[in-house]
């Protein structure tokens, strides 16, 4: 009896992005669908050959998209608002759905549906909407055509399909309805019911039936609709066999939930949470068969594969081989392609190292072992000695950084000054007007923005022509920002490719790879750089920038750092050590450019912190333990400043109502986050809160290049103003600029200024 390999889904974007430059360039128009198409299958073949010659039994299919997986689930259920269905184009409409649809000549103007993050990854996911009545219909044609595909090229291969109660809890009743989305669960059932029994009349063998909220505290409603949903699906009359697929954590209490549904199979993320395989294995029906995802497909390490090892070995003797699958944690979407493009990454680092395609020779090799007690083989050989490498190298631990971060007081955690006492010398020192007005950061990374970076990065653009280009960006930056009347400036941020990866770029424990993209939404992808070791900053990292652009103006120029949590978020961090002490290490590097950037003349710091709320562990339980390290690291990295030194911060995906405690608690004089598309209902929750400190609400999405009217935007100034004193609040864009053009940025700004010299008209009235 052989154990089988499986694969929950491979990264769909493309060692070189190959499918990020076909839809850019078929959105520009540059292109054909049929290029797209082209792009795509082959792709999808390069995907289903890699992990057929990888040797594993079961590959995925219908893990491919051509934007988000979550909403192919919603086309493929029907869930297709009232104002896409009149858009005839199938692709067109998915992409309306995807990024809205604007085309003045015909008349067509529909708003994209909202996006946000998939649990606690940088990946985002398309909202679907549900309508009051919402009507389901099958449309398996995406789903069935890649199944078609992978056998034409001789690849059989087990669907990957939304789970029916995950897609409801991801799922938001379009505004102005009833309800919430489970009460659409009978009306759904069917149409899985259908799209089972076609999948039964092609013989196919396995689904996978992807749950993910079921690693998430649920509500009695949620658990009913598991117990419901799940033998509803195995109690259809023809149906493959089924595995329930969990990740990102534990189900703890909602195993029996699985147990009770009776399907063939269920995967259970064993990196994440290793400590469930005992519950699981006694918890499990007496034939289920378990894929034990022991490779982890949310970071790049190489697998410590004896450890792996142990825990299928405890999986095999408990149920036998035969109903044990090895798998990766979870989808490998959330890591690069292959490592192998990695050309510059040192020989000892890289043998740390796996990404998508080496984590599919780990799960093979774990699948090929599970029977020996010892296993041998290269593949073992090298494990054992890249990880003793690891653990005994001196490059991942410095002993003055340990050192540092063990004589962390309480003292460097607060700001000298209450708030309010330094909102007064603040106040005194810049001397602005109500409501001021300031940008995030971020200006329009332009094509030639980018392709004096990659000119230079090829060698083909000198140091100092590379330098002066960025001058001339962000002189030109500050002429038009003074020229648009905005009271507090930035310098742009021309020189950094992404936040993350530029500080990652500057900090020594970092490393950064060439290709190691890794999707965070539709087209758009990061690189995050590789945290391996004590976090040193050897010099000033963005000292001269700033200073630079404050020469160029007498307004005050912001610092613009990443704050210690965001930085570690959207890193791939070592798994040796608590993230936590991580983290404290990140803020001590940051601490100290904050103060350089004081003592360089610098009087506004903003240190983002948008994935703040990212980073809060899915299960309620663990979220006082994270905030409190959260909060600190935020906390060490900003008060080492002067009280009159003003630091702000921003967030955007503020969803966050239920920790506004610890919001308040980071203390910043200034918090710029992201209100716009909720329409200012954030601030509600502010003002109930009594938030103390000045709050900058985002006037406008910069998600979308629409230009937003000036009322609009005084309008939520005055909504604002109603929730929260007029003389604590600031008037900015909800995020970064860096993804949109030069035109409707200006457009926008100069809207935005307006709006703020109208509101402050307005509420003149009512200002302290
Ligand atoms: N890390 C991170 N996570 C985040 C965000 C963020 O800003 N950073 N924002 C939120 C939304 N997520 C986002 C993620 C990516 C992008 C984004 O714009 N990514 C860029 C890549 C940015 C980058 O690193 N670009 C490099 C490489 C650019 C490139 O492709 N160069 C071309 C040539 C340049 C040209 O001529 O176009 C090439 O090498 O072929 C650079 O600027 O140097 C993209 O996909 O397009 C935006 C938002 C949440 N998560
Ligand atoms: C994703 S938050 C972005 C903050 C950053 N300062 C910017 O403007 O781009
Ligand atoms: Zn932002």
């Amino acid at each position: 009896m052989t154990v089988f390999a499986s694969c929950l889904g491979h990264p769909r974007i493309g060692v070189a992005r190959e499918l990020k430059k076909a839809l850019e360039s078929f959105w520009a128009k540059k292109s054909s669908a049929e290029a797209l198409e082209g792009v795509a299958s082959s792709l999808r073949r390069r995907h289903w050959e890699a992990m057929k010659s990888a040797g594993i039994d079961f590959v995925p299919s219908n893990d491919f998209s051509l934007y988000d997986h979550v909403l192919d689930a919603a086309v493929m259920v029907g869930a297709v608002p009232a104002r896409y269905r009149g858009i005839e184009d199938r692709l067109m409409r998915y992409f309306a759905m995807a990024r809205g649809l604007q085309d003045r000549g015909a008349g067509v103007d529909v708003p994209a549906l909202e996006m946000t993050k998939w649990f606690d990854t940088n990946y985002h996911y398309i909202v679907p909407e549900l309508e009051e009545g919402q009507a389901f219909q099958l449309d398996a044609t995406k789903l069935l055509a890649e199944l078609e595909e992978a056998r034409a090229l001789g690849v059989e291969t087990r669907p990957v399909i939304l789970g029916p109660v995950t897609l409801l809890l991801l799922s938001k009743v379009a505004s102005g309805g009833k309800g919430e989305p489970l009460d659409h669960l009978e009306a759904l059932l069917p149409v899985y019911e259908q799209l089972l029994a076609q999948l039964a009349e092609r013989h196919v063998g396995w689904v996978q039936i992807d749950e993910p909220c079921l690693v998430l505290d649920l509500s009695a409603r949620a658990r009913q609709a598991y117990e419901v949903a799940l033998k509803r699906l195995a109690g259809s009359v023809r149906r493959p066999k089924i595995l329930v697929a969990t990740y990102f954590g534990a189900l703890g209490d909602n195993l029996s939930l699985v147990r009770e549904g009776g399907c063939e199979g269920l995967h259970v993320d064993l990196v994440r949470a290793p400590e469930q395989l005992d519950a699981v294995l006694a918890g499990l029906g007496a034939e289920t068969v378990l894929s034990v995802g022991v490779v982890d497909g949310r970071n790049i390490w190489r697998t410590d594969l004896d450890a792996a090892h142990g825990l299928v070995l405890r999986a095999v003797a408990r149920l036998g081989a035969a109903r044990v699958i090895v798998a990766p944690s979870c989808s490998l979407l959330h890591v690069p392609v292959d490592l192998a493009a990695e050309k510059k990454l040192d020989a000892e680092l890289k043998g740390w190292l796996a990404f998508a395609a080496q984590k599919l020779d780990e799960v093979r090799a774990l699948a090929g072992a599970a029977e020996s007690e010892q296993p041998s083989g290269v593949i073992f050989e090298e494990a054992r000695v890249a990880l003793s490498g690891r653990r005994a190298s001196p490059r991942t631990r410095n002993p003055a950084v340990r050192a540092r971060t063990a004589a962390v007081t309480e003292v460097m955690k607060r700001r000298a000054a209450p708030f309010a006492d330094r909102a007064t010398k603040q106040r005194a020192r810049f001397q602005l007007p109500a409501l001021p007005t300031t940008t995030i950061g971020s200006f329009p990374q332009t094509g030639d923005v980018r392709g004096a970076r990659a000119a230079w990065r090829a060698g083909k653009m000198s140091e100092a022509d590379y330098q002066e280009f960025l001058q001339a960006e962000t002189r030109r930056c500050v002429e038009k920002q003074e020229a648009l009347g905005l009271d507090v400036l930035v310098h742009g941020e021309f020189e950094r490719t992404d936040m993350v990866e530029y500080f990652g770029e500057r900090l020594e424990g970092y490393a950064f790879t060439e290709n190691g993209w890794v999707q965070s939404y539709g087209s758009r992808c990061v690189k995050p750089p590789v945290l391996f070791g004590d976090v040193v900053r050897p010099e000033a990292m963005t000292v001269e920038w700033s200073r630079y652009a404050q020469s160029l103006t007498k307004r005050p120029m912001k610092g613009m750092l990443t704050g210690p949590v965001t930085i570690l978020q959207w890193s791939f961090v070592r798994d040796d050590q608590p993230r936590s002490e991580t983290c404290l290490q990140i803020a001590l590097a940051i601490r100290d450019e904050v103060v350089d950037l004081e003592a360089g003349g610098i009087p506004i710091i903003q240190v983002d912190e948008p994935a703040i709320r990212e980073g809060l562990p899915l299960r309620r339980g663990d979220w006082a333990a994270y905030l409190q390290w959260a909060v600190d690291a935020f906390r060490v990295a900003t008060s080492g400043v002067r009280d009159e030194t003003q630091i702000q911060t921003h967030m955007c995906y503020s969803e966050f109502s239920d920790i506004l405690d610890s919001i308040a608690a980071l203390d910043a004089d200034v918090l710029l986050i992201e209100t716009s598309r909720s329409r200012m209902e954030l601030l509600v929750d502010f003002g109930q809160f009594r938030y103390p400190n000045d709050v900058g609400p985002g006037v406008y999405d910069i998600h979308s290049p629409r230009v937003p009217s000036t009322e609009e935007m005084v309008e939520l100034l005055e909504r604002a103003a109603q929730v929260l004193p007029v003389e604590r609040l600031w008037v900015n864009p909800d995020c970064g600029l860096k993804t949109r053009g030069w035109p409707e940025v200006e457009g926008a700004l100069v809207g935005m200024v307006e709006a703020a010299k109208r509101a402050r008209a307005r509420l003149a009235g009512r200002a302290g």
